[in-house]
């Protein structure tokens, strides 16, 4: 069964910023993906907000007139406004208001399916209503008409109500931020136990539906320890919301772990990102990363500068970053094309992947060595060590024992310093 979708108004200011039509654009993409029905779209020009109504006065009688008219369900604001101009637009439009932050909080919460996504989703819409507990008509019509059933509540019960309503946000807050300590301690000692291994990590980040759990799954399909362990790839925004972190060993035994994150888009709400950032932090402790970037999309040097931001704000800096110029089939340009470590490719074709991975592992590996090892017979367990966790290039059986010649990282070569006869970097 169809169900009848929601329908909304959007509405922005343009503060004479470039970056005004592509966030304009942006955000009916996020009230689609919330499965409103955009059905028209509005915008003024302005130097500065109007402090009380954020639009000027001819625009909010517009946009009442509008609401009217198409009978909206919602009128969908670019920004994120102050608790008291989302009251006024809502008393002047007698329609509910929804800003971009609120938006994108709603996206999050209906796609969170961990127990951590959907904790730090809670997190950060309780910060978000925490200082805009008066505001929603709706809320303000339960407090009028009293939830416990009074016919009147005069206005001192009023506020102790908020007061009250205040006080379980605080304490659901705090609440939820233990639960997620514990859950984020158990995290950082797997991540210890891996730093401890020694494994170069990688991450992708970029703009979301750019194609990353896309690349993901390709390089854990060909490379995974294990092939089935796939993560999901939607044509919609926010289809990630956990990071996953999955071990790759390619064929002569090098092994690195590729992480998966949350992606990006313009204006992404400081709740979420700081509710977020331990998922995030992912990223954060990579060694190299991997910017994907949608080609095939007119904006993507806005979206770009985004990513940039954003990683900057999640404390994100001076790791070293390639970039992949992804979806190449979509926007018809010859692919797989290098330039210098960034790479113009598809993620669906196979010789776009194995350049990625000449790429990734060009970068990820050159603190490996070449040495030559004379093993005596009697120390097998070195020999299947060598043979199992190193890149084995050739193995000759002297009187003295096992000769091996193999590559693996040099801060391995200290314990097997004793029986190296030869090494070359
Ligand atoms: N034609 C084409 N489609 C692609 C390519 N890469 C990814 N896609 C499609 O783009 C959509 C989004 O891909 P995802 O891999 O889920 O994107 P993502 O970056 O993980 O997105 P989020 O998880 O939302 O951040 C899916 O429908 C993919 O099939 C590509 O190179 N070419
Ligand atoms: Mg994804």
């Amino acid at each position: 069964m169809e169900i009848e979708k929601q329908t909304a108004i959007i509405i922005g200011l343009n503060l004479d910023n470039e970056q005004f039509e592509y966030s304009m654009s942006e955000l009916a993409a996020l009230a689609a993906a919330n499965n409103l029905e955009v059905v028209d779209r509005l915008v003024q020009k302005l130097d500065h907000p109007d402090k009380a109504t954020y639009f000027g006065k001819g625009k909010v009688e517009e946009l009442a007139t509008t609401a009217l008219d198409h009978d909206v369900d919602m009128i969908i604001v670019n920004d994120e406004l102050s608790p008291s101009q989302i009251r006024n637009l809502e008393k002047k439009t007698n329609t509910k208001i929804i800003d971009r932050t609120g938006l994108i909080l709603e996206i999050f919460a209906n796609r969170a399916r961990t127990h951590e996504a959907k904790l730090q989703v809670q997190l950060a819409k309780l910060q978000y209503q925490l200082p805009r507990l008066h505001t929603s008509a709706s809320q303000r019509l339960d407090q009028q008409t009293g939830s416990g059933g009074g016919s009147f509540t005069n206005r001192g019960s009023g506020e102790s109500q908020l007061e009250l309503n205040r006080r379980v946000i605080e304490k659901d807050i705090s609440h939820i931020k233990r639960e997620l300590k514990d859950i984020q301690k158990s995290d950082l000692t797997q991540r210890k136990q891996r730093d401890a291994k020694n494994i170069p990590t990688v991450a992708l980040v970029g703009y979301t539906n750019a194609g990353k759990s896309t690349i993901m799954n390709q390089l854990v399909q060909r490379y995974g320890e294990n092939h089935d362990k796939q993560v999901m790839v939607k044509n919609m925004l926010f289809a990630t919301l956990d990071t996953s972190v999955r071990k790759l060993v390619f064929p002569d035994n090098k092994t690195m772990l590729l992480s998966d994150t949350v992606g990006f888009v313009s204006k992404l709400p400081h709740q979420l990102v700081q509710a977020f950032r331990s998922t995030l932090s992912e990223a954060a402790n990579a060694d190299l990363l991997v910017q994907v970037v949608d080609e095939s999309d007119e904006n993507k040097d806005l979206m770009m500068q985004t990513t940039k931001q954003t990683l900057k704000e999640i404390g994100v800096e001076n790791i070293p970053m390639i970039t992949v110029f992804n979806k190449a089939d979509i926007a018809g340009e010859s692919r797989p094309q290098r330039a210098g470590d960034d790479l113009i490719m598809a993620a669906l074709e196979d010789d776009s992947i194995d350049e990625l991975v000449k790429i990734i592992r060009e970068n990820s590996y050159s603190n490996y060595t070449t040495a030559t090892f004379v093993i005596p017979f009697d120390k097998g367990d070195i020999v299947n060590y060598l043979n199992s966790k190193t890149n084995v290039l050739s193995t000759d059986y002297l009187p003295e024992g096992t000769k091996i010649k193999a590559e693996l990282p040099s801060d391995q070569l200290g314990r097997l310093k004793d029986f190296v006869v030869e090494e070359e970097k």
